[in-house]
């Protein structure tokens, strides 16, 4: 079974659609990243999977145990950063321990900081804290709702090889985010709705079309639109053959951005 079946997903709150019939699925271990614009419909869909919001149609399923970061969280700030893992432990019914906590801590980057106060930390630290806390009880499902919108560059990578680590202990992962570098960076396959629905999916490398060919002459570069790697050599042969010099052939893509924007309704 998948780690999260979603099937024919609608959500309406009263007159508005949120989703409007979504299926999407995230494979066992698989790292999926969930794209699109402001008030597409993701965190709805992301809240559904973990049961905080209830659907008007549609099935998910879900493995267990799941871990989930909300988009919005705010842990006590007397608590230390060792309270709050150990309260989530309780929460979870999760028998890890110290050694738990610890792991999870050093997987974030905060293992200097156990004993430090969430009053105290920047909201970087707490949104790593929250990474840690979502991965209490080893779950094998995770539900990432923009978890790095408060990081700064070396928070992100962190986060990339904390996510890199999650592929290799298998625990698969839904990411909803705005960073389309990252999901290019991490992702295994790329889901992105628009208006409550699905209007691209697949490896980043595939959504990502060629864009033409590059060839570095004497006389300048010169592109030669639409055409793929396959097509190289032959344009390389008649150059050759017409007396140019080439100094260099590099094929265009498209980026994830690009796709983006291709793919989604732009309603400003
Ligand atoms: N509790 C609610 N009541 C009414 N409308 C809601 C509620 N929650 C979300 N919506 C609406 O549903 C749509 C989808 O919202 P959602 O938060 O799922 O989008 P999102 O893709 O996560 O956006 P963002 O990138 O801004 O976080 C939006 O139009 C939003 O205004």
């Amino acid at each position: 079974m998948s780690a999260l079946t979603v099937t024919g997903l609608h959500k309406r709150y009263g007159a508005h659609t949120a989703l409007d019939g979504v299926d999407l699925e995230v494979g066992d271990g698989e790292l999926v990243g969930l794209l699109g614009p402001n008030g597409a419909g993701k965190s709805t869909l992301t809240k559904i999977a973990c049961g905080l919001v209830r659907a008007t149609d549609g099935i998910v399923e879900v493995t267990r145990p799941l871990g989930y970061l909300a988009e919005l969280f705010r842990f006590p700030g007397w608590c230390t950063a060792d309270e709050v893992l150990l309260l989530h432990q309780r929460l979870a019914a999760s028998d890890g321990g110290a050694a738990e906590r610890a792991d999870l801590l050093s997987l974030v980057r905060l293992e200097e900081d156990a004993g430090m106060r969430v009053e105290a930390m920047s909201k970087g630290m707490q949104q790593r804290l929250g990474l840690a806390q979502a991965m209490i009880g080893s779950p094998r499902l995770l539900l990432l709702d923009e978890p790095t919108s408060a990081l700064d560059p070396g928070g992100r990578r962190t986060v990339r090889d904390l996510l890199e680590e999650l592929r290799r202990r298998g625990i698969a992962v839904l990411l909803n985010t705005h960073l389309l570098s990252e999901v290019e960076l991490v992702c295994d396959r790329v889901v992105i709705i628009d208006r409550g629905r699905v209007v691209a999916a697949g490896r980043p490398a595939d959504l990502a079309r060629p864009r033409g060919v590059e060839v570095e002459l004497a006389s300048g570069t010169r592109v030669v639109e639409g055409a793929a790697r396959e097509d190289v050599p032959g344009i390389v042969a008649r150059l050759v053959a017409d007396g140019e010099e080439v100094y260099g052939v590099r094929v265009l893509r498209s980026s994830l951005e690009d796709v983006y924007l291709d793919t989604v309704v732009d309603v400003r």
